[in-house]
């Protein structure tokens, strides 16, 4: 059963449309005639649809930032019964105050298995965050593992946008706004309160999602850099308009300030024939990252590696910063050139995507991650320091891996089932035992 699914799921994203461009006013209609020219709310609305406005950001922000949507749906989406609410399983939200906040560096191999049947929804587990989610402020770490698609079930998520960093098994994301295929090695984003379904393209499905309560993620200003380089605009693709005519139950799950709701719906919520806006889902393939870096001397500070940015209200200081290592070449001269000894008054918690990370030997695997809390000493483990220490410093190519940062202003707080987890990796702190004393005064 789920197999076929999976397998019709695979055709459906392999011929997927996009339109492309960060940020862009697309406009997009799955039937002719489908979107009002001219105007977003006419008297009627073209082809019997109800027009309806999404708005991510307050009515009155600055152009630049402002996000809204217009919608042309079946039916508005008021028209729905009263949400209950359901016990989350594994998904929490901020604040988190189940744990007491820990400096020690962290690490985790992969989620398990879930046992039985579990959609991407079942699957979400909440590793931990700050800030608040009723304040529109901070950011959660999700993982999830998944191994059926979401049926007769919607989600969407008022609280914040989340960005998925698929790990293993692509996904079918199937949005109010339309489709986007999502493969290890993309990411994909759906904005706040936008509804949405995940299928899957593979048997499993694991991967990571940053569920951001700030502002929305935006491309990072390049300075000295100039007008290109890093995640090119050009580069993010968005969904056509793509509706599903469903009547009968469909479940909609909405996660509102913390709370998972529940209603039934008479028919499926994912019925927008025409739309335009900016309040939209997209994909990026990080592959696509032009990484910029040194060229004479010395490791660059990883904000170089920068894919999108939820600014706070202090310039430069960023809620949450989403940062690839991505393919690229090092030719420092005389220079330590994996990731540096360190102390950061920001927060990092890694992931890997593929293969392995120059700063880790091993123990940092894919589909597992690492927290390094606020001004927690972290760096090269034994290993990776006396191998480079003594490397000839060759131009090298770093492509066996990929691996990402989701890097944040607020330190870091567990959940108690982070914290408490049979994958939690005992005896992280020994990849720094053994560091030599060489000092010869
Ligand atoms: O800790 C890490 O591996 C992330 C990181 C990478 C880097 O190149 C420099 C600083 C930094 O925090
Ligand atoms: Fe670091």
């Amino acid at each position: 059963m789920t197999g076929t699914a999976n397998e019709q799921a695979r055709k459906t994203a392999e011929g997927l449309v996009y339109a492309t461009g960060f940020g862009n006013e697309h406009s997009s209609e799955a039937v002719p005639g489908a979107l009002p020219l001219g105007r977003n709310a006419p008297q009627r609305a073209p082809l019997g649809l109800y027009a309806e406005q999404l708005s991510g950001s307050a009515f009155t922000e600055p152009r630049a930032a402002n996000h809204r949507s217009w919608l042309y749906r079946i039916r508005p989406s008021a028209a729905h019964p009263p949400f209950v609410r359901v016990e989350p399983r594994a998904v929490r939200s901020a604040p988190f105050t189940e744990c007491v906040p820990d400096p020690n560096r962290l690490r985790w191999n992969p989620l398990p298995a879930p046992e039985g049947p579990t959609d991407f929804l079942d699957g979400l587990w909440t590793l931990g965050g700050n800030g608040d989610a009723t304040q529109r402020s901070g950011m959660a770490v999700h993982l999830y593992h998944a191994n059926a698609p979401m049926e007769r079930r919607v989600f969407s998520d008022a609280d914040g946008e989340l960005l998925i960093v698929p790990e293993r098994g692509g996904l079918l994301l199937r949005t109010e706004l339309g489709l986007l295929r999502a493969v290890p090695g993309e990411v994909a984003l759906i904005p706040r309160g936008v509804r949405f379904r995940v299928e899957l393209l593979d048997a499993t499905a694991r991967g990571y999602v940053c569920e951001n309560y700030g502002q929305p993620f935006r491309l990072p200003d390049l300075g000295p850099i100039g007008a290109n380089g890093l995640a090119n605009a050009r580069d993010f693709r968005a969904p056509v308009a793509a509706y599903e005519d469903v009547e009968g139950p469909v479940e909609v799950v909405n996660k509102f300030c913390g709370s998972l709701w529940t209603a039934t719906y008479d028919h499926s919520p994912l019925d927008v024939v025409a739309w335009h806006g900016n309040h939209a889902p997209y994909v990026y393939d990080l592959r696509r990252f032009n990484v910029i870096g040194s060229i004479s001397y010395d490791h660059p500070d990883p904000s170089i590696f920068t894919v999108l940015t939820s600014p706070s209200d202090t310039p430069g200081l960023a809620g949450v910063d989403f940062v690839v290592f991505a393919p690229r070449w090092l030719v420092g001269e005389d220079t330590f050139r994996p990731p540096y000894f360190h102390r950061n008054v920001m927060t990092e918690y890694m992931g890997l995507i593929e293969g392995a990370y120059d700063a880790k030997a091993e123990g940092f695997v894919p589909g597992g991650g690492s927290l390094h809390n606020m001004m927690s000493a972290h760096g090269p483990d034994r290993e990776t320091f006396d191998r480079a220490s003594a490397a000839e410093l060759v131009p090298q190519k770093i492509d066996d891996g990929l691996a990402f940062m989701f890097e944040t202003r607020w330190p870091l707080t567990l959940t108690a089932q982070a914290r408490d987890a049979g994958h939690l990796q005992r005896g992280y702190d020994d990849v720094w035992q053994g560091l030599q004393r060489h000092f010869r005064p």
